[in-house]
């Protein structure tokens, strides 16, 4: 036996304990540990890095960098991620690691799905027969509304490889979140985008009105005083009926995808926002597309609603030709 194996000295040692626990702080408490000494500052340096590289903390397939470009000492948004919708009502959520560095997992040249415009493709027949005997309609063959898709689902016969599953293939497309002076964090194309592509979803917190309402309250007080930018969203879907709509309230602000970086734009942008039915699935999901080609290093942009007369609204900075100056705000 070879009693002469080196121990690893303290410095290791609290190297790899670190590297442990790291990973689990928000970025306040990394940057006060980091500067307590120079080992604990160079773990606190790897564990940045490797948030700053992915947003996506590995859920999506391409990793999705933050970008600071000396803009200001923000290296990355600290949030938890969800690459779905989640129905939660907890109000804090449990902290998970975040920063350590996986090799090797991203296809670098991945398959692209279909656009939205190649139309449906779906392999599962239109008309076909459920195992009890009861006829199900495939969701292609729904009357299609504005603004409304229908996708395959777990309803269908057909399976995940259904070219009817645009949006259920999580994000596609390289895309960075790029940190600017006027307006924070955005989302950006990192290739060329083809009209009709999808983009992503909008993932986050399904909540009630009642629950919305109490959160923008708390989120516009916020922003009034300059304090954090919130990311609630609130699309309306028009019954068939014509005489109802349902209320759709996702909050990305704490727990969310990458969509939460959208930034508005007064002229509606270069995204579509899409709600998308599939069958055999209760909720609707909110999701963008391309509304036209985007080119690289574009910010991608939607319109957050209408302005409005709110008086405490913050000041809107698009800059595009028919900006209103005031960002939209949802008070209803
Ligand atoms: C959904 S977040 C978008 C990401 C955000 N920029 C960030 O840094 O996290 C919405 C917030 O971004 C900012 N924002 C978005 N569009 C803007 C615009 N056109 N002008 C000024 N601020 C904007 C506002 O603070 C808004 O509350």
């Amino acid at each position: 036996m070879n009693n002469n194996r080196k121990k690893p000295s303290w410095v290791d040692q609290l190297s790899n304990a670190a590297a442990y626990i790291f990973p689990y702080l928000p970025p306040a408490e990394l940057s006060a540990v980091s500067s307590t000494c120079k080992t604990l500052h160079l773990v606190a340096k790897s564990i940045t890095a490797a948030r700053s590289s992915d947003a996506s903390r590995n859920h999506e397939k391409l990793p999705i960098p933050f970008i600071n470009s000396g803009v200001d000492n923000h290296p990355y948004a600290y949030f938890i991620y969800t690459p779905t919708q989640i129905i939660s009502f907890t109000n804090d959520p449990p902290r998970r690691p975040w920063g350590l560095c996986v090799d090797g997992r991203f296809d670098p040249d991945p398959i692209l799905p279909p656009t939205v415009k190649d139309g449906c493709r779906c392999e599962c027949e239109t008309e076909s027969e459920r195992s009890d005997g009861d006829l199900i309609r495939c969701p292609c063959s729904r009357p299609k509304l504005p603004g409304l898709i229908w996708e395959c689902g777990s309803g269908c016969k057909c399976r995940s490889g259904c070219r009817n599953r645009v949006s259920q293939t999580g994000v596609s497309v390289r895309l960075k979140i790029v940190r600017s002076v006027r307006k924070g964090w955005g989302l950006h194309a990192d290739q060329f985008i083809k009209d009709g592509e999808f983009i992503c979803e909008y993932a986050g917190q399904l909540l009630t009105t009642k629950e919305a309402r109490r959160r923008q309250l708390i989120y516009d007080k916020l922003a009034s005083s300059g304090k954090r930018a919130s990311a609630l969203l609130v699309v309306r879907e028009h019954l068939p009926s014509g005489k109802a709509c349902m209320r759709i309230n996702i909050d990305a602000t704490r727990i969310g995808n990458v969509a939460r970086f959208i930034n508005h734009s007064c002229d509606g942008g270069n995204l579509s926002t899409v709600l998308v039915r599939s069958s055999g699935v209760l909720l609707p999901r909110v999701c963008f597309f391309a509304s036209r080609d985007i080119l690289k290093d574009e910010e991608l942009t939607f319109s957050y609603g209408d302005a409005g007369l709110n008086p405490t609204a913050s000041k809107c900075v698009c800059g595009s030709s028919c900006c209103s100056g005031i960002m939209p705000s949802e008070h209803t």
